[in-house]
């Protein structure tokens, strides 16, 4: 209907050019009239018109794109735990230094600037050759143009007052420019709220404590920024010996998570002190302190870059630790399965940009893009598998003396479960382990020390035979699972 409706318009508008008195039977003026959009059909490089596919193919780009996801929103928690700020910045100078020269903008504005300006002038020019024709005309003969020598009068106010809008716009958009540097260099102004202490982990003044690390919570309360009116921890003390293996239960929203994101330093006590070996965390440098920490959670992500580097990014580069790993955190045996094992990057970053592409899957560029490196699906627990590498990646290193791990199972099977705990507890070797699970059966007997939490309270805390005969919080939960066994064996 636009179609036929904008057709009719230039139909009734070409026949009342050539209708005029001032043009009657004079071609010229009309072909001129429409000059503009000719030049613009006949000689116009417009991407939208093409059939088109573009593809960002190099490395280094493709690698800072997935670097610098990294530091986004939904991975921060884990980059600031596991100390990876400078390493992700030095890789992504490595490829910056690689990428040279290359252009590194849109294609979009690629395409744009391939364009040189002569075209649009010509374009430009066009658009006002009517007015120059008619006003030509009206110099040569003054007495058949006076009414004609009005219109071009109006004609010419319309582009002044159209040149000077085009001036007051450029003036607000030079506004918004400034605004956008001003905020930009505002980034220099900003409080960083946490505070970083000055000396390093293990310091002259912590106390040498072997392998583990001392952790002592004193009358800790927390509140989540955002959150005033609720408390996530209310006045909890503890005290973690170095070297034990501590077991942290409760229900849902009960503050697990919470507790091991203050004993690693993710958020700082609203009020109440954390020591770590006898000395205020806060005095301790963070980055040094980090080091000596590892911690799995739940929400642990898989990187965008290769499984050899999602397990190593760490650490070291080296491929012997690295399988060592894989191994410990049961991953192996599907790595090897994939065909480019170590390599295969699950979730590839690539860039492609295509135009009027044709959805028939026998068209070339439909197949170039089926050829394109495509997310490679593993299941959840061997996520985990891979995350739990990961982590004994770190947990193998010396100066780790601390082990934080939340709830990391929900996705693993019953043996990868099993295998997990058993192999973390096996080659523990002194560290100090913390663990947060709601699946009693394969650590609450080899705790130390069982910690239960509700309501954000430390309501119970003692062996696993102390807190049975407590008939308490603990004994609850635990009877809940246990009877879940028991209701199933007499059914069977
Ligand atoms: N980022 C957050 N912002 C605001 N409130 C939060 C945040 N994370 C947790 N909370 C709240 O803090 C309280 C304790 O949460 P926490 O995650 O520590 O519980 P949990 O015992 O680990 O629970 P679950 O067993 O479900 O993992 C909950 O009431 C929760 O809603």
């Amino acid at each position: 209907m636009s179609f036929v409706g904008e057709s009719l318009t230039s139909a009734s508008q070409l026949v009342f050019v050539l209708q005029s008195p001032h043009s009657a039977g004079d071609f010229l003026f009309p072909i001129i009239s429409i000059s503009q959009p000719l030049l613009y059909t006949c000689f116009d490089e417009n991407v939208w018109s093409k059939v088109l596919l573009a593809i960002v193919n190099n490395r280094d780009h493709r690698r800072m794109e997935a670097l610098s996801e990294l530091t986004g929103e939904g991975y921060r928690e884990e980059i600031i735990a596991g100390n990876l700020g400078d390493h992700i910045l030095a890789e992504y100078k490595v490829s910056q230094e690689n990428l040279g020269d290359t252009c590194t903008d849109d294609f979009w504005d690629q395409v744009q600037r391939g364009n040189t300006p002569i075209f649009d002038i010509f374009c430009a020019l066009a658009r006002d050759l009517p007015l120059a024709y008619c006003a030509i005309k009206a110099i040569k003969s003054p007495s058949k143009y006076s009414i004609a020598s009005v219109a071009v009068l109006q004609q010419s106010s319309t582009a002044l007052r159209n040149s000077f809008n085009s001036i007051l716009n450029n003036v607000a958009t030079f506004q918004r420019h400034v605004n956008i540097l001003k905020e930009l260099y505002s980034v220099f102004d900003r409080k960083i709220e946490f505070c970083d202490g000055d000396i390093s982990y293990p310091g002259e003044e912590s106390r040498p404590t072997g392998r583990g690390m001392g952790l002592e919570l004193q009358n800790v309360t927390f509140s989540y920024p955002g959150s005033k009116t609720k408390t996530a921890l209310n006045n909890v003390s503890l005290s973690i010996k170095p070297g034990q293996l501590v077991v942290i239960v409760g229900a849902n929203g009960s503050g697990k998570s919470t507790m091991v994101k203050l004993m690693t330093r993710l958020y700082e006590p609203s009020s109440g002190t954390l020591l770590i070996d006898n000395v205020a965390a806060e005095r301790y440098r963070s980055s040094s302190l980090r080091r000596a920490m590892a911690t799995l959670t739940q929400d642990h992500k898989i990187y965008p870059l290769s499984i050899y580097e999602n397990i190593s990014l760490i650490t070291a580069d080296d491929p012997a630790l690295v399988t060592k790993a894989a191994k410990q955190g049961g991953a192996l045996k599907f790595i090897e399965r994939l065909t480019d094992g170590m390599d295969t990057i699950l979730e590839p970053r690539s860039r492609t940009f295509n135009v009027n592409i044709p959805s028939d899957p026998a068209h070339p560029l439909q197949k170039q893009i089926d050829s394109l490196p495509k997310k490679i699906d593993i299941s959840g627990g061997e996520k985990q598998r891979l995350v739990a590498a990961r982590i004994f990646m770190r947990f193998n290193m010396e100066e780790v003396n601390f082990v934080a791990v939340d709830e990391p199972s929900s996705a693993l099977d019953a043996e990868g479960e099993s295998q997990l705990f058993n192999q973390l507890i096996a080659e523990r070797s002194g560290k100090t382990m913390v663990f947060v699970t709601h699946r009693f059966g394969h650590l609450t007997q080899h705790a130390d020390m069982i910690v239960c939490m509700k309501d954000g309270a430390l309501v119970e805390c003692g062996s696993h035979k102390d807190l049975l005969k407590l008939d308490g919080e603990y004994a609850k939960l635990y009877n809940i699972q246990a009877g879940a066994f028991a209701v199933n064996e007499f059914s069977e």
